[in-house]
């Protein structure tokens, strides 16, 4: 049996574990999900590693947020079924966040639950997406509606496949890097911060240390009943912008770590008002993610619309919206409730500083 803490492997280690979960369990069929660029990007250096020993079948969807919905899972338990799955098949998934929140979420379901594992291929997939078994898809464009909470069998990190990640995407991942490092500590903060980040061996240590600060509170609380709320740091305010972006008429889609950098910003200037975060470190937090990411604007409808979108947050109760802030690096506090009037100078203090 893989053990727990043994869950997240690295490179060599973690195919060498894939191929013995597959001999020791047996599987009667085996499928991998992939969307259209994993299929022409990474399912073939997924053959290389695996030596196609064994007989895959393919699984492809649509790439994108646009299509983490019930209709593709739909598709797909169809297809489970056409192609004879059972109980004792394995669905592997090969992708990014999309395809490891929708890929779990059908193998959970599919007759009550069948084996996954999680083979990340975007950045943000494996510092965060891949690990921690919260599995779902999105719900009349409201983020992660509809889910479960079920681990991986296994995950195996490749660094080799974000050789063709674009630039953005990237950067996207980064956004959850810096979240992971300011809900932790200083001394991961300004490792971030001050980090080459250009140079393989540094960055792949920085990714190293962002999965084991989620892998960390993932183990102590994996239902969030608590400290994991941590983890949801800057997506209050970061899911419902991404929501109300998502298939707008009027708006480009945001990627989910540009939502969440967007987020980030806003928490902590939150946090500086309600629980006295420095302000050279806000500064700091703004200027570090404003040199990756774009700014965006908001009108005050759209504003408006976005704290409407609260209501969708799963950490609310009784209908009261409740934020993560930081009282200052590495000491996030959960259930703190903001009012709608400091949200609006939230925004301001984002778009005219
Ligand atoms: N379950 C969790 O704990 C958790 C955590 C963070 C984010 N998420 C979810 O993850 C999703 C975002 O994931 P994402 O940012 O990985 O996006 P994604 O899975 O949509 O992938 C982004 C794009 O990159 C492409 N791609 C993937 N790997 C590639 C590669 N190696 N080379 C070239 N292109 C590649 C994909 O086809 C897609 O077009 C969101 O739905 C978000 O809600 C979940
Ligand atoms: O793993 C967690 O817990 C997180 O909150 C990680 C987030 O980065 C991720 O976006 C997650 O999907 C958000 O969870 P949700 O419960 O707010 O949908
Ligand atoms: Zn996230």
């Amino acid at each position: 049996m893989i053990e727990r803490e043994n869950l997240i492997l690295p490179n060599g280690k973690g195919w060498i574990t894939l191929a013995s979960l597959i001999a020791e369990k047996k599987y009667s069929k085996l499928f991998i999900l992939v969307d259209e660029n994993t299929e022409i990007l990474c399912l073939p250096i997924f053959y290389i590693k695996m030596e196609e020993m064994n007989e895959w079948k393919i699984l492809k969807i649509r790439d994108g947020e646009k299509n983490k919905n019930i209709e593709t899972c739909i598709e797909l338990w169809q297809e489970l079924l056409l192609e004879g799955a059972d109980r004792h098949s394995l669905v592997i998934n090969l992708g990014g966040g999309m395809i490891s929140d929708l890929g779990g979420f059908i193998a959970s379901t599919f007759k009550r639950g069948i084996d996954f594992v999680n083979i990340p291929t975007t950045l943000l997939g494996m510092v965060d997406a891949s690990i921690g078994g919260k599995n779902g898809i999105d719900f009349k464009n409201a983020k992660n509606q509809v889910g479960t909470v079920n681990q991986p069998k296994l995950v195996v990190i490749e660094h080799s496949f974000l050789k063709t990640l674009p630039k953005e995407q990237l950067i996207s991942g980064m956004a959850e890097m810096m979240k992971h490092s300011l809900i932790s500590s200083k001394d991961s903060w300004n490792r971030f911060v001050t980090s080459d980040l250009n140079d393989k061996a540094i960055f792949e240590n920085l990714i190293w240390e962002s999965i084991e600060i989620k892998n960390k509170i993932v183990q102590r609380d994996p239902l969030e009943k608590g400290l994991r709320k941590t983890l949801n740091f800057g997506h209050t305010l970061g899911h419902a912008i991404e929501s109300h972006c998502l298939d707008n008429p009027y708006r480009e889609a945001l990627l989910h770590g540009e939502a969440i950098a967007i987020g980030i910003i806003l928490a902590t200037f939150l946090s500086t008002e309600l629980l006295g975060f420095p302000q050279n470190e806000l500064l700091e937090v703004y200027n570090t993610i404003e040199s990756y990411f774009p700014k965006q604007k908001f009108s005050k409808n759209e504003i408006s619309n976005i704290i409407k979108l609260l209501s969708y947050d799963k950490k609310n109760i009784g209908g009261k919206v409740l934020f993560v802030l930081l009282e200052e690096i590495g000491k996030p506090k959960t259930d703190c409730f903001v009012s709608d009037s400091l949200i609006f100078n939230a925004f301001e203090f984002y778009e005219k500083s």
